[in-house]
């Protein structure tokens, strides 16, 4: 445990962390010398294409990762709601016990296979508490309908006894916030919780989403592949590629003043209203390259448009601007 130096603001600071899976000649390192921060009460979205290493970050702070994953060096500091900052790095296996719930929790992108359908939501969103707080039975369902009419489910005090199956896709994916929400988490993980749903409710659920981040005073990270969402969602912008940040700003940097020729690479593929035929949409080239045959130096070097023979040696994440930090050994600002 420490009480290291993360500025009073800052609820994460993830430092240098490396993750590997397997042993021996089969191993592969998924992360590499990944940093990033979320201050207080915002939300920073990690964002990049499959593969990139978004859901191997997560887990590792929920200390989920498979038995053949493992943290190989880094620090992992979170803020808990009281003030202590502990190195989840470090934590054992009955410190994240305690910590999923009350400190962070994640919800994920497909509700039906994370609810269980043998049991109601009420039972489901009930055993969070029974978990973690020490309540009758009778003030543990009075959370739950309060929590469900927090979510926005119509008629709480029915669906309560409901089954999952009895649920639309985007009631399920309300159950799942309320269950994620239910102990009042400081950190909320979010990976691709719309993804599945059709463009309406997806826009209701960010709303949704939004006003509850600031009626319990929580911080988000939100993973995603959509940088409509981030643009509808973050404050902050963390881009991976293959296993590490190129690039983190704030939202509106990052669109306007973007530095990293792979997140202008994803910005010029994003659909927009009124493209016409001189206009159309341009996919990255290419494909990530595979973690176990990562080219020398800049990893994103052989689909990036400007890249040259110096792009081979090794480059780092460095601030470019007031807290716009690239990994392009170019200075890209103004270049498209
Ligand atoms: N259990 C595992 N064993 C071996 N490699 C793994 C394992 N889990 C993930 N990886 C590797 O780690 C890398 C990052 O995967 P990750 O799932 O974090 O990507 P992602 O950005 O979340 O992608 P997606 O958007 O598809 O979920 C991938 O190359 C993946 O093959």
């Amino acid at each position: 445990m420490t009480q290291a130096a993360i500025s009073d603001d800052t609820i994460l600071s993830v430092r240098s962390l490396s993750v590997g899976f397997g042993r021996g000649a089969s191993a592969v390192t998924a992360l590499r010398d990944v940093s990033f921060s979320l201050a207080r009460g915002r939300t920073l979205a990690l964002v990049g294409e499959s593969g990139s290493g978004k859901s191997v970050t997560s887990l590792a702070l929920m200390g989920l990762l498979p038995p053949s994953g493992r943290i190989r060096s880094g620090e992992l500091l979170f803020r808990e709601r009281a003030g202590r900052v502990i190195d989840l790095a470090r934590l054992d296996a009955p410190g994240f016990r305690g910590l999923r719930g009350p400190g962070i929790s994640m919800i994920f992108q497909e509700p039906m296979s994370s609810l269980n359908p043998l049991f109601t939501i009420g039972d489901q969103i009930g055993e969070m508490l029974l978990l973690h707080e020490d309540l009758s039975a009778t003030a543990r369902h009075k959370r739950v309908i309060e929590m469900l009419e927090l979510v926005e489910i119509p008629g709480a005090a029915a669906r309560v006894d409901a089954y999952p199956h009895q649920l639309s896709g985007g009631m399920r994916q309300r159950v799942m916030i309320a269950m994620g929400l239910i102990c009042h988490p400081a950190l909320l993980i979010a990976d691709e919780p719309t993804t599945a749903l059709d463009v309406t409710i997806q826009a209701q659920i960010l709303d949704l989403m939004r006003r509850l981040q600031k009626d319990l005073g929580m911080s988000i990270l939100f993973i995603t592949h959509d940088m409509g969402v981030v643009a509808e969602m973050a404050d902050d912008v963390a881009v991976m590629y293959a296993g590490a940040v190129v690039e983190q700003a704030g939202v509106l940097a990052l669109f306007d003043d973007t530095r990293h020729p792979y997140t202008q690479g994803l910005l010029s593929s994003i659909p927009r209203a009124g493209l016409g035929p001189d206009n159309r949409l341009v996919p990255i080239a290419g494909t990530v390259p595979s973690l176990a045959v990562l080219p020398p130096g800049c990893t994103f070097a052989p689909r990036c448009p400007h890249s040259q023979p110096a792009c081979r040696q090794p480059v780092r994440l460095e601030e470019k601007a007031p807290g716009h930090r690239s990994a392009c050994i170019f200075d890209m600002a103004g270049v498209a």
